[in-house]
């Protein structure tokens, strides 16, 4: 067997064009969405991504608003930026990158983000929301990368009910949200979330009808933990320099994974692109609820 690709390049392209007529109808209406970003510090990693997610807002129509800030700021300056991003009408919603550098508290700059403009959807206020309405349709912001994973495979027309699904990492950014977004009602999975912590992790996997791997862990999830016939998320993101000293992405799933899985996302061009697609989803559609 070889996986079929959750091409998630080509799928963020789509939401991509949905977006930028939804931005269209908005302009009609009076109303550009604007997203904000705080960057702190020049990891190559988080320049990539801010400098992608501002290409995205040109491509749809949605105004950028950036705040780069030096990677030793001081927490007092950081809170600043955030402070105009929240007074600043022309923006709709903001991100702050993460990782923050080490010995800010990353904590208290999330919960200064105004959770009306939590364009990321990390504001205690909407994980919170999140994790209680498990029974009613959520309308706060969702975290950007477990939405993008349930778009993909939405997208490619896979269903989560009664699933069995195996999250390897216990970050915010994925693994938890993760956790509350497919246990809701609406979604109907059961997820085992594993992390550092977690004995037989090989077989915990093994059982699974899903797996998403977010460890940052290169090649961690083996051909022989997986299933035949599993769908696969490859999610976690570590840069590797090869014998030439070339820099490249390597995911959290071994290639001879795709020899075993049914479906299995690509690492890059999978979940990726489409967590920026997710965020300006997030973004157009708080302007359309100020309508
Ligand atoms: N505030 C946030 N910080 C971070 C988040 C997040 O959702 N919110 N997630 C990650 C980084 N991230 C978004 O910010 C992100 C990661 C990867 C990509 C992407 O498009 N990757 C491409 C490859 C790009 C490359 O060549 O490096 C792909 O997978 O094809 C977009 C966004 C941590 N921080």
């Amino acid at each position: 067997m070889t996986a079929r690709v959750l091409d998630g390049k080509a799928t963020a392209a789509t939401i991509k064009a949905e977006l930028a007529h939804r931005v269209s109808e908005l302009a009609a209406r009076g109303i550009i969405p604007g997203l904000g970003t705080v960057l702190v510090g020049d990891d190559p990693g988080s320049q990539k991504y801010v400098a992608g997610k501002h290409r995205d807002c040109e491509e749809v129509g949605i105004v950028s608003i950036r705040e780069d800030l030096p990677g030793d700021a001081s927490e007092e300056e950081i809170l600043a930026a955030i402070r105009r991003l929240n007074d600043d009408d022309a923006c709709t919603g903001y991100i702050v990158q993460l990782p923050l550098p080490r010995g800010v508290d990353t904590n208290a700059i999330l919960e200064a983000v105004d959770p009306g403009k939590d364009a990321d959807g990390l504001h205690p206020t909407n994980l919170g929301r999140l994790a209680l309405r498990v029974n009613e349709p959520i309308t706060s912001p969702l975290p950007c990368t477990p939405s993008a994973v349930l778009e993909l495979l939405s997208r490619h027309g896979l269903d989560l009910n009664g699933k069995d699904v195996a999250v390897i990492g216990r970050g915010t950014t994925v693994g938890r949200s993760i956790g509350l977004l497919m246990t809701r009602r609406d979604i109907n999975a059961t997820v085992t979330l594993m992390h550092t912590g977690t004995v037989g992790m090989a077989e915990k996997v093994a059982a699974a009808d899903v797996v998403v791997a977010a460890a940052g862990s290169p090649g961690l999830v083996q051909a022989s933990w997986v299933k035949p016939g599993a769908i696969v998320l490859d999610v976690g993101v570590s840069r590797v320099v090869d014998s030439t000293g070339k820099g490249r992405i390597v995911g959290d799933v071994a290639p001879e994974v795709a020899e075993v899985a049914s479906w299995l996302s690509p690492n890059p061009g999978g979940v990726g692109p489409m967590t920026r697609a997710m965020l300006l989803e997030n973004v157009v559609t708080m302007a359309e609820r100020t309508l």
